[in-house]
């Protein structure tokens, strides 16, 4: 469960009381166009549903509720102890901000709910922002997005609807999905009329409400039809309460569906570039610090995402990128499938790069060895470990017997032993659909809440996560308790390399060797070859003794 620090669950409490001021029986109509509820020709508060309390949905409402006062928002969840979380002191996703958001309009215009029929029925427009998994298994298993979430939320939506809504695809989904969605919600739909748009979200983890407050754009697309049309402009009149109508953009339903894909793909694609570049950078002796920086500099280029790394992770990139890949090949377009498969298959190259690197370094094994594993996270600023580089670097450092150490300031030992024992794509599913307990848990596995008691008695360390305070570690303390000699293998660029090889680490910080030198030392070239990073060292003969 991703609960923060706590391993307890928060606890539950009651919903807000909250009091309605929709006259019973009066016959109530919803005009989009006016984004206003007109009940017996009188002015009502709109009123909003989010199926889907996650990372997308929480921060994404709790942010409408804060910049709308005159809108009432409710998220509802199929899962009661995501809803009781959101309703207590301890929400559950660490997100920089949110506590305070939550906080502000929390029974005051934003409501947590587990009656979903209940405010599906009473919204007047409908975001849907459920988990699309990676299929695992049928057609296009591994690639295809499972909208299984996304039917029975539309079925229900179906089902349960009395008035006329606006349903939003908020979650990301495959180009043309509001087609099929239209079919289940107009096959149901007694004569009500539903108006799908798509409304695809690109905040990141870790920054999501400054993403929210300040988004670079707002993408709404919809049917090009005079009610589709009115739809688009009542959802714009809700962003308008906060961001610029210049960064408000307004497309067809099929270009705003392809367009989250598209972006996603085009920043992991970055990632990819440099992460590829960083090899050839240590097999030369460039720095790909230096070479990202310059070619960052273009301004055709420039200089964000492009962070070389032990590879990107996030619940994101990976999963919509198969996705595109499947509706390229779906299409006819085998060989633009075959680019995009490319940006994967690189991210994987880098993760298993990275255990080599620290296995061949480490005089060919780490077997019995601790490796302390600093950062689990996919990212810094969240306790979100979905896809995590950290798990397969883990996996395939157990894979060679090690004893593995974990520290990270957001992550659980519960999360992290269920990540290490979870099958591949099961995190993306509801958290109670997941299996309960994890079969294998690993006895090679510790976890702490400080960097130190990580790192004492390790012969490694590896950075995973890019947290601010690994940085300003005491990375002297750190040396004298570990193991010697001892290893640090930087997978996200973030230490001083130099003050670190003066404090007497093997840094795992990319030491390349001289060709002339290890040539005569051949026996030691395995300690040569090190870890991602950019700053290519030369080795001294003395210190290669030392190591060995
Ligand atoms: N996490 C991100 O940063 C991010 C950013 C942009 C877009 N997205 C997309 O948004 C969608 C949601 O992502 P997330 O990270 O918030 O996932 P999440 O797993 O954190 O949240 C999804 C929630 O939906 C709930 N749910 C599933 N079926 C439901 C139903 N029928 N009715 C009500 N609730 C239901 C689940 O219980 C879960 O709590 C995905 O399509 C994802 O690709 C995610
Ligand atoms: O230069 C970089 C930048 C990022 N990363 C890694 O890439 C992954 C993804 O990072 P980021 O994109 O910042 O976080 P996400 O929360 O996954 O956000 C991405 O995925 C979301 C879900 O679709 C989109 O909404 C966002 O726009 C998109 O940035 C993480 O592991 C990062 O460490 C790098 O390795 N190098």
């Amino acid at each position: 469960m991703r609960y923060g620090r706590s391993e307890r669950p928060p606890p539950v409490l009651a919903l807000p009381c909250r009091h309605r001021t929709r006259s019973s029986g009066g016959e109530t109509r919803f005009d989009p166009h006016k984004l206003e509820i007109t009940d017996k020709g009188s002015a009502k508060m709109v009123r909003i549903c989010c199926l889907g309390a996650g990372y997308v949905g929480g921060p994404t409402m709790a942010v409408i509720a804060l910049k709308c006062p005159s809108i009432e928002v409710v998220v509802v969840d199929i899962s009661t102890a995501r809803i009781s979380a959101w309703n207590s002191d301890q929400l559950p996703i660490y997100e920089p901000g949110l506590d305070d958001v939550v906080k502000q309009c929390r029974g005051r215009n934003l409501f947590f709910s587990s009656d979903v029929e209940k405010h599906i029925s009473e919204a007047d427009i409908i975001f849907v922002s459920v988990n699309t998994p990676t299929k695992t298994r049928g057609l296009g298993a591994g690639k295809a997005a499972d909208l299984t979430y996304w039917e029975s939320a539309a079925r229900t939506i179906a089902d349960v609807a009395k008035s006329d809504k606006i349903v939003v695809e908020k979650s990301t989904v495959p180009v043309k999905t509001a087609e099929a969605i239209e079919k289940i919600l107009k096959h149901n739909s007694k004569g009500i009329k539903f108006e799908i748009l798509s409304n695809p979200e690109f905040l990141a983890e870790g920054t999501a409400i400054n993403d929210l407050f300040n988004p670079d754009r707002v993408l709404l697309g919809g049917r090009e039809t005079p009610e589709g049309q009115k739809a688009v402009q009542a959802l714009k009149d809700v962003y308008a309460h906060w961001v610029p109508v210049d960064r408000i953009i307004t497309t067809n339903l099929w270009s705003a569906e392809l367009s989250k894909l598209a972006a996603n793909a085009f920043l992991a694609q970055r990632i990819s570039s440099v992460n590829a570049m960083s090899a050839l950078c240590e097999a030369t002796g460039a720095d790909v610090t230096e070479v990202a920086y310059a070619v960052g500099r273009d301004s055709r280029i420039g200089p964000r995402f492009l962070n070389a790394s032990v590879g990107f992770g996030g619940s994101c990139f990976q999963k919509d990128i198969l996705n595109l890949v499947y509706i390229c090949e779906c299409n006819g377009l085998p060989e633009v499938a075959h680019y995009w498969k490319q940006v994967i298959k690189v991210n994987d190259y880098q993760k298993s790069r990275f255990v080599n690197r620290v296995v061949s370094s480490m005089f060919n094994t780490v077997s019995g060895k601790k490796i302390a594993v600093l950062g689990f996270a996919f990212k810094k600023d969240t306790g979100d470990t979905r896809e995590t580089p950290a798990i397969d670097v883990c996996k395939g450092l157990l894979g060679d017997k090690a004893a593995i150490s974990i520290y990270d300031p957001q992550v659980t030992e519960d999360q992290i032993q269920r990540d290490l024992a979870m099958n591949k794509f099961d995190w993306d599913h509801p958290i109670h659909l997941q299996p309960m307990s994890p079969t294998a848990v690993k006895k090679q596995v510790t976890v702490t809440w400080d960097a130190y008691e990580a790192t004492k008695g390790a012969h490694g360390v590896c950075i995973l996560t890019e947290w601010d305070e690994f940085k300003v570690l005491d990375y002297q303390r750190i040396y004298d308790n570990m193991e010697k000699p001892a290893f640090v293998f930087d997978g996200r660029n973030i230490v001083d390399a130099e003050k670190l090889r003066k404090i007497g680490f093997i840094q795992g910080l990319a030491m390349v060797v001289r060709e002339e030198k290890a040539c005569s030392l051949s026996v030691l070239r395995l300690c040569c070859t090190v870890a991602m990073d950019s700053q290519a060292h030369e080795l001294e003969v003395d210190e290669l003794q030392h190591v060995v």
